[in-house]
């Protein structure tokens, strides 16, 4: 059963990755997800995109991956593969402008399953939303070099008028070049959560920058619940 409000919470601190940030290990993948698990990471997103891994071996990661956040009551995502995501039976499923059209993907996955939508613009965000979207992931908010077609920075800025624009309900999570100097303003503008890949796999201590971002997290929430 989808809920919208235990997604809104689960999805603070949002850990995007695949085994081409973490060395095209996928070892090190699961481990700096299971270090980003407890540094308080409510969701995990497998995004393994041009990686050296076979389709026999992402499946495996993904099983260890969805095993791992169920350990830690976490969600888990797949981004793009529908198919894999309905064989792991993951929690949900991440689709952007350039992938299967949410309408194909709702009749594929069935209502159980969440579906994110990514939306840079107010036009995008809008129709993810008339779409029946569980969430979006908005950016890019800043540079980042963890994804090379990313769009031009939209910044807090444009993530307040996505916010604006659809209203209180739908949750919506800051993506792209997201860091813990960072941070804050993305969710001052109206993020429930931030997407990120960098800001922990490439952290000296992927628990302790997951930690910190879920304190940004809490402190906004607190902040807003006044
Ligand atoms: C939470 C979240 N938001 C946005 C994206 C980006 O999706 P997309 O635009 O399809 O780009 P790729 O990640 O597929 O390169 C995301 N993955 N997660
Ligand atoms: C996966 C992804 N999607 C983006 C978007 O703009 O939709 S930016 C991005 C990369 C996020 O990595 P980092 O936290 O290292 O910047
Ligand atoms: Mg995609």
């Amino acid at each position: 059963m989808r809920d919208r409000e235990k997604l809104r919470q689960k999805l603070g601190v949002y850990f995007v990755v695949g085994s081409q940030d973490c060395g095209y290990s996928a070892e090190m993948t699961l481990a700096i997800a299971e270090q980003a698990l407890q540094g308080g990471a409510g969701s995990l997103q497998l995004r393994d995109k041009g990686s050296r891994l076979n389709q026999a071996e992402k499946v495996q990661l993904g099983q260890e991956m969805k095993k791992l956040a169920a350990a830690y009551h976490a969600l888990f995502f797949v981004n793009d593969d529908v198919d894999l995501a309905i064989t792991l039976d993951a929690d949900g499923v991440h689709v952007g402008q350039e992938d299967m059209s949410l309408d194909a993907v709702r009749e594929r996955v069935g209502e159980a399953m969440y579906i994110g939508v990514s939306a840079g613009t107010v036009e995008e965000a809008l129709e993810a939303q008339r779409g029946g979207a569980d969430c979006i992931g908005v950016g890019a908010m800043y540079a980042t070099s963890s994804k090379a077609d990313a769009g031009e920075p939209i910044g807090p800025v444009g993530l307040k008028q996505i916010r604006e624009a659809v209203g209180g309900s739908l949750p919506i999570v800051g993506i792209g070049g997201i860091t813990l100097g960072n941070a804050s303003a993305v969710l001052s503008a109206g993020a429930d959560g931030v997407a990120v890949i960098s800001a922990i796999s490439r952290a000296v201590s992927p628990e302790s920058a997951a930690r910190e971002l879920n304190k940004l997290v809490e402190n906004t929430r607190h902040f807003h619940s006044r």
